[in-house]
């Protein structure tokens, strides 16, 4: 796998007055699992967005390895964006697929015109979608329909379809904002796995301040667009926080969502 560096540089988007990210600079490691947090509009899933070329920058560079990313079009934009795989809150599944056919989907960017309208798909691919879903511990699942599945597990599917693509990076937007402690904490081990087994980056936002200390080696704080914090988890003290956040935001943070120390709790809905 290309391991690079990803480099923002003076990266900028404009939303008419509104700058929702505002000269963001920063380098991220191969293999680094990184946190963006900031309260409600900071400018977190802009910052995403942008990196996989959702949206385009009004101003700034994004550099993977020697690859100038903002001036990608195209057959090379189309790759960028198979390398940037990204996982959402809502999961984004097919419901009336079964789990293996929505893994597969995460190879269509692979095939051609034909071949992806009849969604075809080759023994070696389907071996490779059930590998990714036993990962995490979903391959009994693949012949279930996505929609009978719980938050929890839909959000696993998504993390293996998003492993299928073979990507460099892998991009979360609040991928555990609407799960119950329990499942929000079995898809950031799974996310943490991944991490540490195959040197994927992982670039996630995240709302509250608990799972980015038990997750992420570094933590990047977001406020009207602009880093305010950038450091490891460590150094994200109470009073780190509330200078950053101010005591309302302090609070905003500090519920808690994820613990290492929770047990597995029973699926929501068991097949
Ligand atoms: N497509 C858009 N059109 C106009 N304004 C937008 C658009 N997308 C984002 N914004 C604005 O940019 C700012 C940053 O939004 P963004 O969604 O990146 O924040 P966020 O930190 O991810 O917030 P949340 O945690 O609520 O998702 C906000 O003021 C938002 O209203």
């Amino acid at each position: 796998m290309e391991r690079h560096a990803l480099s923002l540089t003076g990266l900028t988007r404009r939303f008419g007055e509104n700058t929702a990210v505002d000269a963001v600079t920063l380098t991220i490691d191969p293999g680094q699992f990184v946190g963006v947090i900031g309260r409600s509009g900071a400018g977190k899933s802009t910052l995403l967005r942008l990196i996989n070329r959702l949206i385009d920058p009004s101003a700034g560079e994004i550099v993977f390895g020697d690859r100038t990313v903002n001036d990608l079009r195209g057959k090379a934009l189309r790759d960028w964006r198979r390398h940037c795989a990204m996982i959402f809150q809502q999961f984004n599944l097919v419901d009336r697929l079964d789990v293996l056919t929505n893994v597969l989907v995460g190879r269509l960017a692979h095939h051609g015109f034909a071949t992806s309208m009849a969604m075809q798909f080759s023994d070696e691919e389907r071996t490779m979608a059930i590998e990714a879903l036993d990962r995490l511990d979903m391959a009994p699942k693949a012949l279930q329909r996505a929609g009978t599945l719980s938050g929890g597990q839909q959000q696993r599917v998504a993390i293996a379809r998003a492993l299928v693509q073979n990507p460099r990076i892998m991009l979360a937007d609040e991928p555990i904002a609407s799960l119950d402690p329990g499942n929000a904490t079995k898809v950031m081990d799974a996310l943490r796995r991944i991490n540490r087994e195959d040197g994927l980056t992982v670039l996630t936002n995240l709302h509250t301040l608990d799972t980015a200390r038990s997750y992420c080696d570094r933590v990047i704080a977001m406020r009207d667009g602009r880093v305010m914090f950038d450091g490891p988890a460590s150094g994200l003290t109470d009073r780190v926080v509330r200078d950053i956040y101010g005591s309302a935001g302090l609070e905003e943070f500090s519920e808690s969502v994820t613990s290492t120390s929770i047990q597995p709790q029973a699926e929501t809905i068991s097949a």
